[in-house]
């Protein structure tokens, strides 16, 4: 039978051209509303997404013959995964395909926050020659803790080896662990962690995850990189560490609020107290979710999830 994929977002045109060469027909729709493509998915076999809607329910009930939904990327957090398993629908992520970006992101928001180059360089293009203020930190000798060691902290754990750090790792699943990190109970790492960085997914399990309960029972102050999701962190939370000092800084590649509009986070009414923190706080770096946004990851990401179709359907 001839296999119909509807994408609604668009990517690195090899995962079309790859899949029309293996037969699969292919059609895009990156503009109609969710309720138009609820009206057609019924004629699709597959789709293939990034982040465009969440893919809930009542999505799922009209996807008839749905066989598989492909997430370009690693986040599974837009889709309703039980219910798309339950119903026989096959789930194709590729966080294969992102996370060397991502471990090249956080090791860069540590390398930066260490060294205050971000601030540096503001500096001196602002006028100013400031070296005291600047002293930096090294990483040598530190301990770096690692929360979620799938794709991305395994990833992440590679790229520190030659830091001569020590890396530990916490995972909700037993031995995860390989030769890049030691895999500790959450008790151990937050007694010996000078830097977190977390590696989960969002989920009821991990929203908020990082408080001010969590943050306090941290038994040094030390620096956190998100590059995860910033729902698990409560952002007032941080910014309350940061002020007292048990942060020493903060990486944040994702945000709490990245769901309001730019508009709404930016407009002196409505911008949160505590973005107000981040936003003047120069012992904090942000960025725009791009930590696993480059042009090397765009390709491979598309290249993971033509493999994986590929594999699914016996097609080469
Ligand atoms: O989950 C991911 O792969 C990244 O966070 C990127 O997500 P995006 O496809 O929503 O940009």
């Amino acid at each position: 039978m001839d296999m119909k994929i509807l994408h609604i977002d668009s990517n690195h045109p090899l995962l079309w051209d790859q899949l029309n060469k293996v037969g699969f027909i292919n059609h895009s729709d990156f503009t109609s509303s969710k309720e138009e493509i609820e009206n057609k998915i019924q004629d699709y076999q597959g789709i293939v997404i990034r982040s465009r809607f969440k893919i809930d329910k009542e999505f799922l009930d009209k996807a008839r013959n749905l066989q598989f939904i492909a997430r370009v990327g690693a986040g599974l957090e837009s889709i309703d995964c039980d219910y798309a398993i339950s119903k026989n629908i096959a789930l194709i992520a590729a966080p294969e395909g992102n996370r060397n970006a991502v471990a090249e992101h956080s090791l860069g928001m540590i390398l930066s926050l260490f060294n205050n180059l971000n601030q540096a360089n503001a500096e001196i293009k602002s006028g100013t020659w400031n070296r005291e203020s600047n002293r930096g930190h090294e990483l040598e000798g530190k301990t770096v803790g690692i929360i979620g060691y799938g794709n991305m902290g395994k990833a992440f754990a590679k790229k520190l080896q030659g830091f001569d750090v020590e890396v530990l790792c916490y995972d909700i699943l037993d031995n995860v662990a390989d030769a890049s990190a030691k895999q500790v109970s959450l008790a151990e790492l937050k007694q010996r962690a000078d830097v977190l960085s977390l590696h989960i997914p969002w989920t009821p399990e991990t929203d908020k995850m990082i408080n001010l309960k969590f943050i306090n029972e941290f038994e040094k102050p030390f620096w956190i990189i998100n590059t995860s999701r910033g729902k698990n962190i409560v952002t007032a939370d941080l910014v309350a560490a940061l002020q007292s000092g048990k942060i020493l800084g903060a990486g944040l590649d994702v945000l709490e609020y990245e769901k309001l509009s730019f508009e709404t986070l930016f407009s002196d009414k409505h911008t949160p107290e505590a973005f107000q923190y981040l936003l003047k706080a120069q012992n904090v770096l942000l960025t725009p979710h791009i930590a696993g946004w480059t042009f090397e990851s765009h390709e491979r990401l598309a290249q993971v999830i033509v493999d994986k179709i590929k594999m699914k359907y016996h097609r080469s």
